[in-house]
């Protein structure tokens, strides 16, 4: 070929010069006819004088204006007849598209094409690269670019993504010296050595475009590797080629090229979308395990805070008291007699009372000038409910305590004729136990405030139990079980337990108490065969909580099961103004719906209905909050998972025969218990459970 690529560069300068300069405008020399013979009459005729010969500025491209036939031969052999030996020449496999620049103005010539074609490269950013079979004839004709619609349909194609690297490899057809041109982006045309026939020659070029594969010798910048749209047309183009397939056929498989290539890249697009969501699944599903056992911390933390936080209370309650006791002591002058000095070794059974008693020589005299003796107007009140004759029985317990103060538990007989326990703490708190059912009767507080509802309609006869303070329900809590509703226990007298097995000593001293004891009877047995003890040791301590330990043990030589609970109806204010805190997000068995399963919401209790629940496995504590009482309840147990919450309202209070229709309002049972799982023992095995009720101020 011989032309330096400064040549070149200087002929591809020439590109804007006008048709009448470019007179070695070589066309196709189209046996016309021939060509109408086999792609059909759509094609038009060439212009007879569209030749080497005639300056051709005037008359279309018949490539250009041609109709969509393409130009490709059907058997994949190039339609050579149609290509003269130099010229520019559309690549046999482009389709000749009509486009709608062709159809609008389909008398513009070659070289109005070939100008409108560079001003489009020249947008390209200032790299505008012409690209197109190229000519290099002789320096005086210049350079001449006839630009296919293809190689157009490629370069808009290329402008998909421009980088600014618009290149093409396209192949040169002349003078029988083949090769392949590439162009750089100042325009310059590079020429690959290279001997192929124009399909190779095709099929070589686009190979290297589609491999991506950038000439050595392309001068300033290196050449762009095809886009996608570029691989799949020369992909299709070298097929077509190669296979000499018809046009449609390409288009058919470069739609369906396109169409596998979506459907792969929405594939991966899908896979990827999918672990994308496992992944933030999996990082949610840890967060939320992370947060759970966060969860389960703080509140662990926030019982024991709450915990703590009672003691403190409990402890200050206790403080003040003391301090407003000392300074009405300091206020009269004078100290209690019996102050004990701080090294007292306080009684851990009745025998060592009994011993200390003796020892202190007190009587029953020396106890009334003591000032042990019932709040007057506290009386009055039991009266209403529990008359008894202030008889002093016997003294079981009576203990100095530090401070001036003395624990008494003196057992009187109410006019029932059954006896009833009295404990004080010896600042005024008292609790009044009843031998019918080892019941709780009564729990006051220091200035004399009864805690305990007991109704103005309870019957004191056994064996009915007594509607109010703490009935004991055992072996069996309300009907579940054969047994009748909540068992036996409260409808029995129960004795005075003289000689009980030992209790820590935490559980005695500083506080008055009183142990009882049941056991079955003959007649007993025959409606539950099984032989127990069931110790009760009913205390109030010195800052008058109210503590109820049940030592169950089996004497029988077989194993039964049991349920319990201590039904506590506390005296309140108004029913629709108290709440229960402790409860909340708890499971319980609802009564009044066939004891079915439900998982309380989480907020706090509170009561505008008939309620009976069973609350399983509750925390150690409970708080009943009165706040128009200015006191709250604390109930704390061990051994006793469940809490029972029972008002019967209105409409079941007026069916309760020792029950007044409007006392439900001015009560309300929380009861530690152990219902959902029964309690077994083995023969000779006990159990033992506590419940301690407190009560403090609120504000
Ligand atoms: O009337 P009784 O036997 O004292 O029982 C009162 C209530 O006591 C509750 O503890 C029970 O859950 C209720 O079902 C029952 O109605």
């Amino acid at each position: 070929m011989g032309k330096s690529e400064a040549e070149m560069s200087s002929k591809s300068d020439k590109i804007s010069s006008s048709a009448e300069e470019q007179t070695n405008i070589h066309l196709l020399n189209p046996d016309w006819a021939s060509i109408q013979a086999y792609y059909g009459s759509g094609v038009p005729l060439l212009a007879p004088h569209f030749n080497s010969a005639v300056p051709g500025s005037h008359f279309p491209y018949p490539y250009v204006w041609a109709p969509s036939q393409p130009l490709i031969p059907p058997y994949g052999v190039p339609y050579t007849a149609i290509y003269s030996h130099e010229g520019v020449h559309a690549h046999p496999a482009v389709p000749l598209v009509a486009t709608p620049l062709s159809k609008k103005a389909p008398s513009r010539s070659s070289v109005d094409m070939d100008q409108g074609v560079r001003k489009k490269f020249k947008r390209l950013d200032g790299l505008a690269v012409p690209v197109g079979n190229v000519s290099t004839e002789d320096d005086a004709g210049g350079s001449v670019y006839e630009v296919s619609q293809s190689v157009k349909h490629g370069i808009d194609g290329s402008t998909d993504g421009s980088d600014g690297n618009t290149g093409a490899f396209l192949p040169q057809r002349n003078s029988g010296s083949e090769g392949i041109l590439s162009t750089d982006n100042d325009g310059n045309f590079h020429r690959f050595a290279g001997s192929l026939s124009e399909g190779e020659a095709y099929a070589a070029s686009h190979k290297v475009s589609v491999n991506s594969v950038a000439p050595t010798n392309v001068a300033g910048k290196s050449v762009r590797p095809l886009n996608r749209n570029e691989e799949i047309h020369a992909a299709c183009v070298a097929s077509s080629t190669s296979a000499g397939s018809p046009f449609e056929v390409c288009q058919q498989d470069e739609r369906q090229l396109k169409r596998e290539r979506r459907k792969q890249a929405n594939r991966e697009s899908a896979k990827k979308s999918r672990l994308r969501k496992q992944a933030e699944n999996e990082e949610l599903r840890m967060r939320y395990e992370t947060l759970n056992e966060e969860n389960k911390a703080l509140k662990f933390e926030i019982s024991k805070l709450t915990e703590h936080l009672d003691k403190v209370r409990l402890e200050n309650t206790a403080l003040r008291e003391k301090l407003k006791n000392k300074q009405q002591l300091e206020l009269q002058g004078e100290m209690a007699p019996y102050k004990i000095e701080a090294d007292l070794i306080l009684p851990d059974s009745p025998e060592e009372v009994y011993k200390l008693n003796d020892s202190n020589s007190l009587n029953q005299n020396v106890q009334m000038e003591c000032g042990i003796q019932e709040n007057p107007n506290s009386e009055t009140k039991l009266h209403q409910t529990v008359p008894y004759t202030e008889t002093w029985l016997h003294l079981p317990l009576i203990i100095p305590q530090s401070g001036g103060h003395r624990v008494a538990a003196e057992v009187v007989k109410a006019s029932d004729g059954i006896d009833q326990v009295v404990l004080q703490n010896g600042r005024g708190a008292s609790a009044r136990v009843s031998l019918h059912g080892g019941q709780v009767l009564s729990w006051k507080t220091h200035w004399g405030e009864e805690l305990l509802f007991t109704s103005s309609k309870a019957i004191f006869k056994p064996p009915v139990a007594v509607r109010g303070g703490i009935p004991i329900c055992f072996p069996q809590f309300g009907s579940h079980g054969t047994l009748e509703q909540h068992g036996f226990a409260s409808n029995k007298i129960w004795i005075i337990d003289d000689n009980p097995p030992l209790l820590p000593p935490n559980d005695s001293n500083g506080k008055a108490y009183v142990d009882l004891l049941l056991k079955p009877t003959e007649n007993d047995l025959k409606f539950w065969p099984h032989s127990f003890e069931f110790r009760l040791r009913v205390s109030l301590n010195v800052d008058g909580h109210l503590t109820l330990i049940s030592r169950i043990r089996n004497v029988d030589g077989k194993p039964f099961s049991f349920s319990i609970a201590f039904h506590t109806y506390f005296s309140i204010s108004d029913i629709s103004e108290v709440r229960i805190e402790g409860l909340e997000t708890l499971h319980y068995l609802d009564n009044l719906l066939q004891k079915e399963r439900f998982t309380d919401q989480g907020n706090t209790l509170t009561f505008e209905s008939e309620v009976d629940q069973v609350y399983v496995n509750s925390p150690d504590i409970v708080a009943v909050f009165d706040h128009e009482n200015k006191r709250t309840f604390f109930i704390k147990k061990q051994g006793l998972p469940d809490v029972v919450v029972w008002n019967p309202w209105d409409k079941k209070a007026k069916a309760l025969v020792d029950f007044g229709d409007d006392e439900y309002k001015q009560m309300l049972c929380v009861d530690g218990a152990a219902i959902e799982k029964p309690i077994t023992l083995r023969p000779g095995e006990e159990w033992t459970g506590r419940l301690e009720i407190s009560v403090i101020p609120s504000t």
